[in-house]
């Protein structure tokens, strides 16, 4: 039996522009996704996932993928929860070269699901160490990555960039354009403070607008390029320690990722929370829609501002985690 984690992340610049190509900086965060992998002696998949939500359904899912699941909720939402699980599975067989062998794989995960922490990226990446070191295979954490952006690839219907999968399989800071995918050395101490509304926005749905705003108008294609100039002013500023500027960079990526129709009412309000609660600046992180801020402060003044404001459900700072995928026992 091995246990291995993997931690979320919030987006400091970048997410959906990378999506076409811009570059993104996203940062693990000190909340991980545990995932157990036991070999069975047949050739099942038995999965606990008991974080899982669907569409306001607890989901217990215990039983095997080839028999019907114990729970009662559609087959389709249940394929799209339990999609990244067994395909992290799939990989580690095929690392592994084993293509007959059973788990039982249980899932505990300290970061909201859908909510811009990357929760899907975590569980794929600690679902495939697990895996593939109970069949005393040990992979390097970039050919996790790589395993894991196939899953999230998949998944997501081919509609996925690299930056989550990497960023939580190597930890710290990361750049991500494209097919290549750096960890930024010697950050700066950054003061991440998240608001969580409590919801959680369509990963799929999401990108698939802003990829049809950005075939409409070329003024979205612009917007769209404008967040890469973000990303771009923001590693310097990252470079030089510049944490005012950093924080009027994510301000202004917030704008712009609120014209591409991704923020929402509660996302909105609690960036304007934080920042008359004097953060340094603030924006949505991850897909959008709903789910979680990310703002910069060194301060208290933003925690306690997110306490008062209505539609903010938890509110928590964030440490940079520099540990990416790693086994826990
Ligand atoms: N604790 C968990 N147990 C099982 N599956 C999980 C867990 N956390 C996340 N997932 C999977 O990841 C999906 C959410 O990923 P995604 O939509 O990419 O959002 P995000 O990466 O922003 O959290 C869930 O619907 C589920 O399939
Ligand atoms: C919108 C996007 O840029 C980030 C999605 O992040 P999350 O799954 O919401 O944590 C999509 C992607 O990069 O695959």
């Amino acid at each position: 039996m091995v246990t291995s984690s993997a931690p979320g992340k919030v987006y400091l610049f970048g997410e959906h522009a990378v999506v076409y190509g811009e570059p993104a900086v996203p940062c693990a965060i000190e909340r991980r996704a545990r995932v157990t992998a036991e070999q069975r002696d047949d050739d099942k998949l038995r999965v606990n996932a008991t974080d899982l939500t669907l569409d306001g359904f607890t989901v217990e899912y215990d039983g095997s993928v080839a028999d019907t699941p114990d729970i009662d909720v559609a087959e389709p939402l249940l394929e799209e929860g339990m999609g990244y699980v067994n395909q992290a599975i799939e990989q580690a067989r095929d690392a592994a070269g084993a293509q007959d062998v059973g788990f039982d794989v249980t899932v505990q995960s300290a970061i909201p699901l859908g909510a811009g922490l990357g929760s899907s990226a975590a569980v794929v990446n600690a679902a495939i160490d697990a895996a593939t070191r109970e069949l005393g295979v040990e992979l390097d954490p970039r050919e996790i990555a790589d395993r894991a952006y196939r899953v999230e690839y998949e998944v997501q219907d081919g509609q996925a960039s690299r930056a989550d999968t990497f960023c939580s399989a190597m930890g710290g800071a990361v750049r991500v354009e494209g097919d290549d995918c750096r960890q930024i050395p010697d950050v700066p101490n950054l003061p991440f403070v998240v608001g969580y509304d409590g919801g959680s926005g369509d990963t799929g749905k999401l990108v698939a607008g802003v990829r049809d705003l950005r075939e409409e108008y070329g003024f979205a294609a612009d917007t769209v390029e404008a967040i890469g100039d973000i990303v771009r002013e923001g590693e310097a500023a990252l470079e030089a320690d510049d944490l005012d500027e950093l924080g009027e960079l994510m301000n202004f990526n917030h704008g712009l990722l609120s014209a591409l129709g991704v923020s929402s009412r509660s996302l909105d309000a609690m960036v304007w929370a934080a920042r008359e609660g004097d953060a340094l600046g603030a924006k949505l992180t991850g897909a959008g829609g709903g789910g979680c801020i990310v703002a910069l402060d060194p301060t208290e003044g933003t925690e306690t501002a997110l306490r008062y404001t209505p539609g903010c459900e938890a509110t928590f700072r964030a440490e940079l985690d520099t540990d990416g995928v790693r086994v826990e026992s």
